[in-house]
């Protein structure tokens, strides 16, 4: 899906520098109704995105356009973009319900006061803090400020809702449940919806779509699934799962057909799908991708597996993440390489304890040495 220059949201090439440049050429469309998710670690240049959008930054280069406005030179209170302040930024002479209430009273935004009032009830509802809505922010914790700031959002019927880090402080439980709840009332809005959030498996889970960046330049573009399953580069895989994929450098190496992957002493084939994709790498460097679930137990002898040392282990009920030291089997050069796997509880018990290792057929990654881009078919 991508949005028409007429309806939406359409950012392109914008560029911005502070002491440094922290972004790089960034574009991104957002259909009507569609929540795209932007997601990269601290620093990558999210919230800068956000504050350009919302008209608090101005971009050395690029265009933003809404709706079909150009929004160049028009100041934030016209832009119609709701903003949830990664920082909250609430009144703090304003209760919990005026602070939700304050942009149904603006000029831009105004409401009949009982519509208003309804639609700030339900908003502090479906967030959990109805019942706080006399409380001012001075006396809330920082998890029940993060909704208060989000009700503030949600309440408004605006062109373009931006919520920067909007459940980072909430906990697990809560974090999951608001998740669906505030996804699916903007699913029912025409608005797109840009939502930021340095947490991968969040962005997975929330956005129609997903853009990874890093260093202020866009890494990825794409659907949920097409970034699980085929990271573009080793930033975009690093960023995914938990834990994620594992990463090992090394190099192709040809024999008879068969394609290994090789480190010192480690060599694993690889499969046929592979070969093809390794066919086009040269000799050069590269990283083998494999995701923690996808790594199995064999006896420390089994023909095909790699040997490896439990280094330490994790339950979390009916799984375990566990961490494995391949530096025995690479001992020539005294590295020690830490693998997370996760495995059915009762597999990873016995620190210290020699195993063999599977790696799947499938599922396999491979990514260029020197620039860290996922090999052409992968
Ligand atoms: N007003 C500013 N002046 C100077 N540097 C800034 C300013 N705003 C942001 N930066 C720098 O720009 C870079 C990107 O910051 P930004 O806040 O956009 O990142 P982020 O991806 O939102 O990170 P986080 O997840 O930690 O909020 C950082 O290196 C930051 O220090």
């Amino acid at each position: 899906m991508s949005a028409s220059v007429s309806s939406g949201l359409a950012a392109r090439g914008i560029s911005k520098s502070f002491a440094q440049q922290v972004l790089h050429n960034v574009g991104i469309d957002i259909a009507p109704g569609e929540l795209v998710a932007i997601t990269g670690p601290s620093g990558a240049g999210k919230s800068t995105f956000c504050r350009i959008l919302a008209g608090l930054e101005q971009p050395d280069a690029g265009s933003v356009t809404l709706g079909g406005r150009a929004l160049a030179g028009v100041p934030p209170q016209q832009r119609r973009v709701a903003l949830m302040f990664e920082s909250y930024a609430l009144y703090p002479h304003l209760t919990v319900h005026g602070n939700a209430l304050s942009p149904l009273q603006a000029p831009s935004g105004r409401l009949d006061p009982a519509l208003a009032a309804a639609r700030v009830d339900e908003v502090l509802e479906l967030l959990e803090i109805r019942h706080l809505g006399e409380r001012l922010p001075g006396a809330l914790s920082g998890g029940q400020k993060q909704r208060v700031a989000l009700a503030r959002t949600l309440v408004q019927v605006p062109d373009l809702y931006i919520l920067d880090e909007p459940i980072s402080h909430l906990d697990a439980k809560l974090r999951h449940k608001l998740r669906g709840e505030i996804r699916r009332r903007l699913a029912r809005q025409e608005a797109p919806t840009l939502w930021s959030t340095p947490d991968g498996m969040e962005a997975l889970s929330v956005g129609d779509r997903v853009v990874v960046i890093d260093g202020g330049r866009v890494e990825q573009v794409g659907t949920p699934e097409d970034i699980w399953q085929r990271p573009a580069s080793t930033r975009v895989a690093r960023l995914l799962g938990d834990p994620p994929m594992n990463l090992i450098e090394g190099q192709l190496a040809r024999e008879s057909g068969t394609v290994f992957f090789t480190r010192r002493d480690l060599r694993i084939a690889l499969p046929a799908a592979l070969v093809r994709v390794a066919e086009q790498a040269g000799s050069e460097g590269v990283s083998l991708g494999v995701r923690p679930d996808d790594i199995a137990f064999a006896a420390a002898d089994a023909p095909g597996a790699v040997g490896a040392e439990i280094y330490s282990n994790e339950p979390f009920g009916k799984h375990a993440i566990v961490t494995l030291d391949l530096g025995a089997l690479l001992a020539k050069a005294k590295t020690s390489m830490a693998i997370a796997a996760s495995l059915g509880s009762g597999a990873g018990d016995g620190i210290g304890r020699s195993v063999g290792l599977m790696f799947p057929k499938d599922g396999l990654a491979l990514f260029d040495g020197t620039t860290g881009r996922a090999l052409p078919g992968t």
